[in-house]
């Protein structure tokens, strides 16, 4: 990320998708009478009848934190995962040796996406696509590591919205030494052959935080599209069952043809999908479920569009990545991208 290109946030993260957990529910916000007009049906189906249950509600609308963004924290730190990054002899040793031959492909002067689609697992009429990404070794380390945090007493945020259970990457000081690399490296490539017209080419940005799953925490996540243009999900494990991830339609599709599709998680394996479409996490039914995820942005395109709120992004400052929009507060600008989908 460079000094001169600040990404920033749409204000409409504090008012458009703002979830709320207690009736599993996203609403807009712009005061209490458009809250009772365009939601009030669906709350009160939710158990949301009493004065007292509607102000509750909306002091969790207006306390902050809305939209799929979530709060961004400050870096921590020291950790042994970055060892897999910096040491010489580790390079790239934490990725499956099958990742770094799609890589390779991917990189190749003649490669395209059908070329692509042979590599992977992919589910062509969804444009979702599986592959193998880290080790076994680095998916144990990972959590290893990711559990020490979690009982250590430093500051900690929620991932995002929807999830309780979790970390923000940024918050390890992962960013730079992980998954920026990660993105702008090995996934990049990827992405520009599924992607072109999500700006697969040029993903600038990300929010990435690894969710966690068990009996006694969150067991599953309601149906949500995400803050990203393009979506990776790997599952780091651990041992766990059911908990599949879901798909419906894509958010933008003109024509939607609603075909549910359900897909398990394997260990080590990723899932890559487009940011906008509608999918959530089935309950799990025993064990522990923990998963990286990445929201890659693309500058290009969020800036002609905020996915969240559908219009033209109103800038506001914001830090690290915010939510990977670019331009000045007074105009987001716009930049021309390949518009042409294979698939
Ligand atoms: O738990 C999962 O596999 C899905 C998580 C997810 O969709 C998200 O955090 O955006
Ligand atoms: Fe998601």
């Amino acid at each position: 990320m460079s000094a001169a290109r600040p990404f920033l946030s749409c204000a409409c993260f504090f008012s458009e998708n703002v979830f709320v957990g207690r009736y599993g529910l996203h609403v807009r916000y712009r005061d209490e009478r458009q809250l009772r007009r365009d939601h009030g049906r669906a709350l009160r189906e939710r158990g949301c009848r009493s004065p007292r249950d509607f102000a509750e509600l909306l002091r969790e609308v207006t306390s902050g934190g809305g939209g799929g963004g979530g709060g961004e924290g400050g870096g921590s730190g020291v950790n042994c995962v970055s060892m897999y990054f910096y040491h010489p002899r580790c390079k790239d040793s934490f990725l499956a040796p099958e990742f770094l031959e799609i890589v390779r492909y991917c990189t190749s002067p003649d490669a395209h996406l059908d070329g692509l689609l042979r590599y992977t697992e992919s589910y062509p009429e969804k444009r979702i696509c599986r592959l193998p990404v880290f080790t076994e070794e680095f998916c144990q380390a990972f959590v290893d590591e990711l559990e020490n945090f979690e009982q250590s007493d430093m500051p900690k945020g929620r991932p995002n919205s929807m999830n309780n259970y979790g970390v923000l990457l940024n918050e390890l000081g992962m960013d730079e030494t992980f998954i920026t690399p990660l993105r702008e490296k090995y996934l990049r490539p990827i992405t520009a052959l599924l992607y072109p017209d999500l700006g697969g080419a040029c993903l600038d940005s990300h929010k990435a935080f690894v969710v966690k799953y068990s009996l006694h925490e969150d067991l599953d996540l309601s149906s949500h599209y995400d803050n990203a243009e393009v979506t990776l999900n790997v599952s780091l494990g651990k041992e766990f069952t059911e908990g599949n991830l879901y798909f419906g339609e894509f958010r933008q599709d003109p024509n939607p043809v609603p075909r549910y599709l359900e897909i398990e998680h394997v260990r080590t394996q990723g899932l890559l999908h487009r940011g906008g479409h509608i999918h959530g996490a089935l309950p799990i039914a025993s064990g522990e479920r923990w998963n990286l995820i990445v929201w890659m942005r693309s500058s290009a395109i969020r800036n002609q569009l905020c996915p969240m709120c559908n219009k033209k992004p109103e800038l506001v400052e914001a830090e690290g990545f915010g939510d990977g929009f670019t331009g000045t507060l007074e105009d987001a600008a716009p930049e021309t991208v390949n518009l042409c989908s294979l698939w």
